[in-house]
């Protein structure tokens, strides 16, 4: 059996699968209930989450698939797994002396209470890094040479950005830190009771790496240093980029005496859950567009090497974890669940998704013109530096809300054309923003992430993209796709290595081209056998959406511009 863990922005969750695949069994445990009050605390930009939350959460996972659903983990052949992406995890002095000498009969997170430089560290909705951003695309001659290098320009999240931010502003703590991990990479740290490095895909969310040649490069290491530290130093902490199919060991004695795990157990590098939810998703084809909609709205999919075209412009290239010959072309958008949970909550009584599904039918599409952008937390793409709501009434081009800030109360914006309004407005903007990605058609969207199990925001994706949008036909993958990504790419991983041995065995010490065996290894999911269409475009609607993209454009710029300047109003 394979084990596939995902620790996202919420939650923590866990797939089992048999060696065909088929699901053995699922756990999920949220990160709010492990005593750490919210999984993530906002303090103006910056959004921190305490790094030993993500231990104890990995802890519970476990006790929850032995306990409650009687696994015996002692028959798990391999795990690999997941993290949100971008988070950093500061570990002081001594940490993996720590991580050695885990005592099985005291619980993890306990043992962790002196781990880290940073008890609190940043992750992926901090935008709090923008001077920090503007200097390191400064070092290498503007955003378009970071893009060119790294797949992005510098992004607030991206870790590289958010390193230098601590060099500068938390030197004390930043020179006790003996390594940095992700929080993807943190999590193989714990099961193998020592430092793993940061795979391909992930570590192309930094700013540092180059994700042709996949090594850190050095003038970006030595940009981040600042004056304080340098750019070897940085390196050192990193530790070298991992492989992300190549074996990393077994699993350490802590999780074999307190779980049950084989001690011959097999690791893999963990990657970024959108590169896992990929994996998940099989998506490989050209034409495929996959949405998660989870606590972010993504767009990603799959390009050929001499497709993938970084500008400097929207969106990212990634290093693709389960075929190196390709990357993965992504857009991120930080206002997805919780912006349209907030306005459920302020619209819809009782504050359920049923509800506001019945109120968004109360309104057609196309909302009789209106068109809202609700931005509890500043946007990523495009870019806002403040929270802000604006909602325009049809033809105008001067929003209706009196406050950039807040949800707007005007009698004149009932509730029903604000919940079809942060719908729509995701779609568009998915729609919008997606002809950037250098994808050139869409044949088909597959949906992931909390709100995919909601058919009517579903239908809307369908009439906005007039293509169909497909689900994984088993809930037990499709509401974990990427923790599910994590068994097939431990899968992915074992014939990797096999294959290795086997070149090894036959043609003696062969200098192996580990992406030419990954190619070879992999052996994509067939997405065909368990997909189901779940909304498919309805032509009288397509046509309403397509008379509004224009305006969307224009609007959207004009939202952005009302919340950078704040002066307007
Ligand atoms: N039926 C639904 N309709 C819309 N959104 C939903 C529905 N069910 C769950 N969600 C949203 O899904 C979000 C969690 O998605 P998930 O993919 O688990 O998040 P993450 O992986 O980022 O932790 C919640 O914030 C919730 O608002
Ligand atoms: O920042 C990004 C991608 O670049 C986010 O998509 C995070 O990876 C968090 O993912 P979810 O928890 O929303 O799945």
């Amino acid at each position: 059996m394979y084990l596939g863990i995902d620790v996202s922005t919420q939650s923590i969750s866990g797939v089992i699968s048999d060696s065909e695949f088929a699901i053995v069994a699922t756990a999920s445990v949220s990160l709010a209930t492990l005593g750490f009050g919210s999984p993530f605390v906002r303090n103006g930009d910056e959004v921190l989450a305490p790094s030993r939350m993500f231990a104890a959460a990995l802890e519970k996972l476990l006790v929850a698939l032995v306990e409650e659903e009687g696994v015996d983990l002692g028959e798990i052949e391999a795990v690999s797994g997941c993290g949100q992406q971008h988070g950093s995890v500061f570990w002081t002095k001594g940490a993996e002396g720590l991580l050695k000498n885990l005592d099985p009969n005291v619980a993890l997170a306990a043992q962790l209470a002196d781990a880290f430089a940073l008890p609190l560290a940043p992750i992926w909705m901090d935008s709090s890094s923008t001077k920090w951003c503007r200097a390191l695309e400064d070092h290498v001659g503007g955003p378009g040479p970071l893009a060119n290098l790294t797949g992005s320009r510098a992004y607030e999240r991206f870790t590289g950005n958010q390193i230098a931010k601590i060099v500068e502003l938390r030197n004390p703590e930043f020179s006790v830190c003996e390594r940095i991990s992700l929080i993807s990479s943190m999590i193989p740290s714990l099961l193998a009771g020592r430092y793993i490095g940061i795979d391909h895909s992930d570590a192309s969310g930094m700013n540092l790496l180059d994700i042709k040649s996949k090594q850190w490069v050095p003038a970006l290491l030595a940009g981040i240093a600042g004056r304080s530290t340098t750019g070897d130093v940085i390196k050192l902490l990193l530790g070298p980029p991992q492989v992300p199919y190549m074996p990393i060991g077994t699993i350490s004695n802590y999780f074999v005496e307190r779980f049950g795990f084989s001690p011959d157990c097999k690791l893999f590098p963990f990657t970024g859950d959108n590169p896992s939810t990929l994996a998940g998703l099989g998506i490989s084809a050209p034409g495929d567009l996959a949405i998660s909609l989870g606590t972010s709205d993504t767009a990603f999919a799959v390009v050929e090497a001499a497709h993938c075209r970084p500008s400097g412009g929207e969106g990212h290239v990634l290093v693709n974890p389960v075929d190196p010959s390709t990357f993965i072309v992504m857009l991120c958008f930080k206002n997805g669940s919780l912006a349209r949970e907030a306005i459920r909550d302020k619209c819809c009584f009782p504050q359920t998704w049923d509800e506001f599904n019945k109120v968004l039918s109360q309104t057609p599409p196309g909302n009789l013109g209106y068109l809202g952008f609700f931005h509890p937390d500043p946007e990523i793409t495009p870019p806002t530096a403040k929270p802000a709501t604006h909602v325009f009434a049809p033809s105008s081009k001067r929003p209706i809300t009196p406050s950039p800030h807040r949800v707007p109360e005007d009698p004149a914006v009932p509730h029903k054309v604000q919940v079809r309004a942060v719908v729509e407005t995701h779609c568009l903007r998915l729609q919008h923003h997606a002809r950037f990605l250098g994808v050139t058609s869409i044949n088909r969207i597959l949906v992931s992430g909390g709100a995919s199990a909601n058919d009517s925001i579903l239908q809307v994706l369908a009439n906005v993209f007039n293509v169909p949008v497909y689900l994984v036909d088993n809930p037990a993958i499709s509401t974990n796709a990427a923790a599910y990504g994590g068994c097939l790419r431990a899968a992915h991983g074992l014939l990797c290595a096999d294959k290795a041995e086997q070149i090894i065995e036959r043609d003696g010490g062969v200098v192996l081209d580990e992406a030419e065996l990954a190619k070879k290894s992999y052996v994509p999911y067939d997405p065909e056998i368990a997909l189901k269409v779940v909304a498919t475009p309805q032509p009288e609607y397509v046509r309403v959406y397509a008379g509004m993209l224009e305006r969307f454009g224009s609007l959207e710029k004009i939202s952005v511009e009302l919340s950078q300047n704040e002066r307007l109003w």
